[in-house]
């Protein structure tokens, strides 16, 4: 058996070795804003950087932050931390980080995939580490303002100082993510894995398997917002089962047909071709053709995600969710 991972948790992190530091989170989107008022909230010296004065922009100053450009946040930072669109982050870093960096100031990723794919290449005068929450940014906040932390994964990819492992448990803890566990890791591994759980199973994955059930009820005859109910609906309630007691748990929950039905005819359904195509997606991802043609994408304007988008919000199962939202709204728990 493979050695276990070894498991950081908060008695292991510190955050001594960043608390003098200035830490510029550049972006305040999805993760951007969560890591901002985290870390701030953790007692940390955050300055938010920003492109220009939009939609991110208001809501940092909504929450209490004075915002400033990325070049003028680069300039009085010590640790930079990039929280913008990882399709960016190589022109931001080309055209205001690095004019603009303190020599040794230390680089941050929440994912490897400009690292991991030479997109950037840092000067080897900077630590450069990634801090990779292992959940949605708005998880992150919430867990956090609850007293709990989004699990993530550390690496280290260049350490000058001999002290970047240090302060990526820091920064972890600063997030709230030591509360929960953090496991050390690479770039390779953490940009293939990360890549690989998106496509196949969290967000492609579920999503498509969810659709596909229900375009099967749907083309068979039965009411569009039945098959809402039970393809797409109650997965939340089963997820969230698996969550708290696992799949032994969530087996003893559902009744026996469900059961067996559901060993024996889950196999059926998601069988070796589909783990055969998992491994082709897994190859795209390692061979970097994933990336290239992600890269080809977004230079040509992101076509296939607006018409993606499009398709998806005119879907009958987004309308049947449109028709069913008072219903679903009602039903929510109260506290
Ligand atoms: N979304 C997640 O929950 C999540 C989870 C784990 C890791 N990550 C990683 O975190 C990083 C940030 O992802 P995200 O989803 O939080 O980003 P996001 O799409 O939410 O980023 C939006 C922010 O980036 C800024 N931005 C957008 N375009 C820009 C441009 N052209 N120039 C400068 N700034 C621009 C926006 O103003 C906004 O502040 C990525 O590396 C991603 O892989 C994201
Ligand atoms: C939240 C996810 C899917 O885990 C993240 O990896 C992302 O890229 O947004
Ligand atoms: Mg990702
Ligand atoms: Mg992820």
């Amino acid at each position: 058996m493979k050695k276990l991972a070894k498991i950081y948790t908060d008695q292991d992190a510190s955050l001594d070795p960043i608390k003098d530091k200035k830490i510029a989170v550049l972006g305040y989107g999805n993760q951007g804003r969560a890591w901002a008022l985290n870390l701030r909230d953790s007692g940390l010296n955050v300055i938010v950087g920003l492109e220009r004065e939009g939609n991110s922009w208001k809501q940092a100053v909504q929450d209490g932050f004075q915002p400033v450009h990325t070049e003028d946040a680069v300039k009085q930072a010590d640790i930079i931390i990039f929280l913008i669109p990882d399709m960016v982050q190589r022109y931001v870093y080309r055209e205001k980080v690095q004019p603009n960096m303190k020599e040794g100031a230390d680089l941050v990723f929440a994912h490897g995939f400009n690292i991991h794919y030479k997109l950037i290449d840092p000067p080897s005068t900077s630590d450069v580490y990634m801090v990779a929450p292992k959940g949605p940014g708005a998880t992150v906040r919430d867990f956090y303002t609850k007293g709990g932390g989004v699990p993530a994964l550390v690496a280290v990819q260049q350490n000058p100082s001999g002290k970047a492992m240090e302060k990526a448990l820091a920064i972890a803890k600063g997030i709230g993510a030591t509360r929960a566990g953090v496991i050390e890791t690479t770039f390779k591994e953490e940009t293939e894995t990360d890549l690989f759980g998106e496509q196949t199973t969290l967000v492609g994955g579920v999503m498509e398997l969810m659709r596909s059930a229900f375009r099967t009820l749907v083309e068979l005859g039965y009411q569009p917002e039945v098959a809402y109910f039970e393809t797409i609906n109650e997965m939340k309630m089963i997820v969230d089962i698996i969550y708290e007691k696992g799949f032994t748990g969530m087996l003893k929950a559902v009744s026996d047909t469900a059961k067996y039905g559901g060993l024996t005819v889950g196999k059926f359904v998601i069988n070796d071709e589909v783990r055969k195509r998992m491994l082709e997606a897994a190859e795209k991802i390692r061979s970097g053709k994933f990336a290239e043609e992600w890269i080809e994408e977004y230079n040509r304007g992101s076509p296939t995600i607006k018409e993606g988008l499009e398709e998806i919000e005119n879907s009958l199962e987004e309308q049947t969710r449109r028709r069913l939202k008072e219903i679903i709204e009602r039903g929510k728990p109260k506290s």
